[in-house]
């Protein structure tokens, strides 16, 4: 384009800002729910201007995959469309397919903020690309852009979702002994907003203290419908976290397990980062007169935890590698958690952008850190004393894997450790979820067996089923996995 037409700044603020989110969120890796609050604020935005923009970013975010599908079905085949307008493209396609926006000024306001952003030539695409979205219903566009494609192709585009995650959903729930039939729900519940879940931190604050309803799953839980938790000012002393409940769970159960100790000694949080775990635990241990090391690797990470621990006393943050540390800390403490880094597969509902991010290889990247961090967690383990392995992924390979390959390790490099399979066994963490929860055992089961040759639980039973598995779509948590471990 030779001349460029006035730039006239597009009269909507909440579109803009939206807009201006994605764009951050593609061309510059940044994650929604870090950067949008702080722009809602810089805008002004509030109420139903910043509830609208919120809508705008999250629902763009979450139905990326089908909205391009749409996209690139309406354009004419083989155009080349630009990152900027794409993205301005998603936001139109959202507001026609997804929101109850009248088809005019989902058009208008998109080809105004391509003709302000990018420039008139790509605007008057823009407008012919949205024009002929509009003219089929977004089940039509289902139907269309899911011609001859196999069942799992079709939910990839329809739900969302990269086609390698939902093969790995479907390989999780046949692992863990779900049907496989649950994907389509599962991936409908990761595409539904979560509600914040407060967690009221025990000692500090009463949960009847807080907001909202209680959940029927974690004790210590209020789940928020419309309130802003920054707004509470329980939430702004540190007294109470914005915290899944799959994450409560996972820290309460491992407080709540059988040690054969005696007495307690200090407990360990080996992967600490941003802080959740480490702030319940704590807190729960101050109430039995034990204190919490927390070890983080990464400075800005490491500070987010100590944030996370401002109310309470009789805890330390450690800047360190947990392999280093859990090394050098033979047998030190009586209960462990080891929530490793993860692809995050369960929590895609939380960082709707994070699907697109990742890829089949963080797998193997991740397996080695993930058996080194738990055998080191395992090294510091007390004799009697309970470690919790926890990840917010259901992946096989991420879960079962390496708690069958580390319980089945012996020698190797654990050689001279107290480790291995002679002295550890698996404890029954659906029925701690039960207890904890007040719900079913098998509601929390995975079937999934551990340890070849594992020792059977202490009722006679074999060693299956004692590892447990949260689904979004099952408990309304984040897809965390719990593995409870014993030092005999
Ligand atoms: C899944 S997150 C832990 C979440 C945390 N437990 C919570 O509830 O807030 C994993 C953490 O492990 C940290 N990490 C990565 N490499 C590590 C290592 N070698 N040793 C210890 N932690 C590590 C990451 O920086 C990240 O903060």
């Amino acid at each position: 384009m030779n001349s460029r037409p006035p730039r006239r700044r597009p009269a909507d603020p909440a579109r803009s800002l939206a807009y201006g989110v994605l764009r951050s969120v593609s061309a510059d890796d940044a994650y929604a729910n870090l950067i949008l609050p702080a722009r809602l604020r810089r805008a002004g935005l509030h109420g139903r201007d910043a509830a609208f923009a919120t809508e705008l970013t999250y629902g763009t975010l979450r139905g990326q995959g089908f909205y391009d599908a749409v996209i690139d079905a309406a354009a004419t085949p083989g155009s080349r469309i630009d990152p900027e307008v794409r993205d301005a493209l998603r936001l139109g396609a959202h507001q026609l397919l997804g929101m109850r926006v009248a088809a005019h000024a989902a058009v208008d306001s998109t080809v105004g903020l391509v003709r302000y952003e990018v420039s008139a030539g790509p605007a008057r695409f823009a407008n012919a690309v949205l024009r002929r979205i509009a003219e089929r219903s977004a089940e039509e566009w289902r139907q269309r852009v899911t011609e001859g494609k196999s069942a799992l192709d079709a939910l990839a585009i329809t739900g969302s979702h990269p086609a390698w995650i939902l093969r790995a959903f479907r390989q999780a729930l046949v692992a863990h002994g779900s049907d496989p039939s649950e994907l389509a729900a599962l991936v409908e519940a990761d595409n539904a907003a979560p509600d914040p879940v407060l967690a009221a931190l025990p000692g500090l604050i009463d949960p009847a203290e807080l907001p909202g309803e209680t959940t029927g799953l974690s004790p210590v839980a209020k789940r928020l419908r419309g309130q802003a938790p920054a707004d509470l000012p329980a939430v702004a002393a540190g007294r109470a976290r914005v915290q899944d409940e799959g994450s409560q769970l996972v820290a309460l159960a491992l407080a709540h397990a059988s040690s054969a100790l005696d007495e307690e000694r200090e407990w360990l949080d080996l992967c600490a980062g941003p802080g959740g775990k480490s702030a319940l635990l704590a807190a729960i241990g101050a109430g039995r007169s034990v204190t919490l090391t927390a070890v983080e690797p990464s400075e800005h990470r490491a500070r987010l935890v100590r944030d996370s621990l401002r109310a309470l006393e009789g805890w330390e943050v450690h800047e360190a590698d947990g392999r280093e540390f859990g090394a050098a800390n033979t047998g030190r403490f009586s209960r462990v958690l080891v929530d490793v880094p993860c692809t995050g597969l369960g929590a895609l509902r939380r960082r709707p952008e994070s699907r697109w991010r990742r890829s089949p290889k963080d797998l193997p990247q991740l397996a080695p850190l993930q058996r080194e961090l738990l055998a080191a967690g395992l090294n510091a383990l007390a004799p009697g004393g309970v470690l919790a392995y926890a990840t917010c992924s259901p992946h096989p390979a991420e879960t079962i894997a390496v708690v069958d390959d580390v319980l089945g390790r012996q020698g190797g490099e654990q050689a001279g450790t107290q480790t291995g399979p002679a002295v550890l066994e698996v404890l029954d963490a659906p029925a701690v979820l039960a207890d904890v929860t007040g719900s079913e055992p098998e509601s929390f089961a995975s079937v999934a067996k551990t340890a070849p040759g594992q020792e059977p639980g202490p009722d006679g039973a074999p060693a299956t089923g004692r590892l447990a598995q949260l689904w979004p779509h099952r408990h309304g948590t984040d897809g965390m996995f719990l593995a409870l471990l014993r030092k005999r």
